[in-house]
């Protein structure tokens, strides 16, 4: 309920510096740092009887998030004592105050370079299989989910250039803003995402090569601006190819996490991708297997579709966990077809629970970077 201060004649009066102040501290949803820091505050005024009208100029005409940026001022601004009503309205930067936040931005991440600007104390992790269809991508976005809900600041970036998902488990269908040559994730259920999918129509394929490529995902890490994450996740395409070697020397702090079903012949080929983390030295933060059971509702019996044991002798093999056993779900299946990820979608299904004890198991491996050298160059 609100409470309103009462002057002398009895009109309710808003202390207007505390209401620039409560408005300005509102986040833009995709730079994560208060509308007033960032200099989009243009005006807050109030009138008779404490109605409030707030202006504020957006990044780009089209923002696609001005719904819930009215709906957090709003929020905001209400909470001051003596505001009646408000109303938000909406103008553009300027091309040069874009120019100008661009560069503020990009100031802000320790020495501009891909692996600096994530943070040393970002946890990043790797997501592998050893082949296509065993739920890589179904895994990634909802550990990642389920990590956010649990309070983590969390990016994801699809690197499966080939045979990208995210856009489709998110249900995101929009470009993400540029600022002069700087990206901002698209937000959706909590996560930072960041894909070559968005770039690219459904119909088109995605013909670039080795070099494009790595220059696309080098500039998912220089030239987005993912704010401070506490975890990065990387859905990685499947096997050992180029890509995804010349996309951990990119991250040189990323930790393996293996995903396989419980097939014998999964399990072979995903002993791969541990032979390839052996090589590079990468961490092994663990094992999930995925589509381990089918469990029957009205009978109460779990069949093993494809096999057992898999995730178990993977996790041995490598010297490391076994995490989860994911099982088969048909919730999982119809949240992935939807775009709306089963840990938010259907938090009760057995697979969203099983996400969610993941996200509290994954540990956080960290191996150090002191004297490795990275090999990206300053963005100026
Ligand atoms: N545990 C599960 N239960 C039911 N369906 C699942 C499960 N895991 C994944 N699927 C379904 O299997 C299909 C493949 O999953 P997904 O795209 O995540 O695999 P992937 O390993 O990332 O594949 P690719 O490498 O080819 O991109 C999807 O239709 C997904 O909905």
């Amino acid at each position: 309920m609100l409470t309103r201060n009462r002057g002398k004649a009895g009109k309710a009066t808003v202390d207007e510096a505390a209401l620039r102040e409560a408005v300005a501290a509102v986040p833009d949803p995709e730079i994560h740092r208060g509308i007033g820091e960032l200099e989009m505050l243009r005006s807050v005024t109030v009138g008779r009887g404490g109605a409030v009208h707030v202006e504020i100029a957006l990044t780009t005409p089209a923002c696609p998030l001005r719904d819930r940026l009215t709906a957090d001022v709003t929020s905001a601004a209400t909470e001051v004592s003596g505001v009646s009503s408000v109303q938000v309205s909406f103008t553009s930067m300027t091309e040069r105050e874009r120019m100008e936040l661009a560069g503020r931005l990009r100031g802000n991440t320790e020495g501009g370079g891909p692996a600096n600007a994530l943070g040393s104390r970002t946890a990043v992790y790797a997501v592998a299989s050893g082949k296509g269809g065993v739920g890589k991508s179904s895994v990634a976005a909802n550990l990642a989910v389920a990590l956010a809900a649990s309070g983590k600041r969390v990016g994801l970036i699809d690197a499966d250039v080939w045979g990208y998902s995210v856009p489709q488990l998110f249900g995101v269908r929009r470009n993400p803003v540029a600022l002069k040559g700087l990206m901002l994730p698209v937000e959706a259920h909590g996560v930072r995402l960041m894909s070559v999918g968005f770039f690219v129509s459904e119909e088109e394929p995605v013909v670039w090569r080795g070099p494009m490529l790595h220059k696309a995902l080098e500039q998912f890490l220089s030239d987005v601006h993912w704010g401070e994450l506490d975890v990065l996740l990387l859905d990685l395409p499947p096997g050992t190819g180029d890509i995804t070697l010349s996309l951990l020397e990119l991250l040189p702090q990323a930790a393996l996490l293996a995903v396989t079903t419980p097939q014998p012949a999964a399990r072979n080929v995903a002993s791969r991708v541990g032979r390839m983390a052996k090589d590079m030295r990468m961490p092994v933060a663990g094992v999930v297997e995925n589509m381990s059971t089918l469990h029957c509702a009205s009978c109460g019996e779990h069949t093993a579709m494809f096999g057992s044991g898999g995730g178990q002798q993977l996790a041995d093999e490598l010297g490391t966990e076994l995490l989860a056993q994911i099982p088969l779900d048909v919730a999982l299946r119809e949240a992935g077809d939807i775009g709306v990820p089963v840990v938010t979608g259907a938090p009760l299904a057995q697979s969203a629970a099983a996400f969610t004890e993941l996200a509290q198991r994954l540990p956080v491996v960290r191996r150090s970077i002191a004297g490795l050298a990275l090999p990206l160059s300053v963005v100026n």
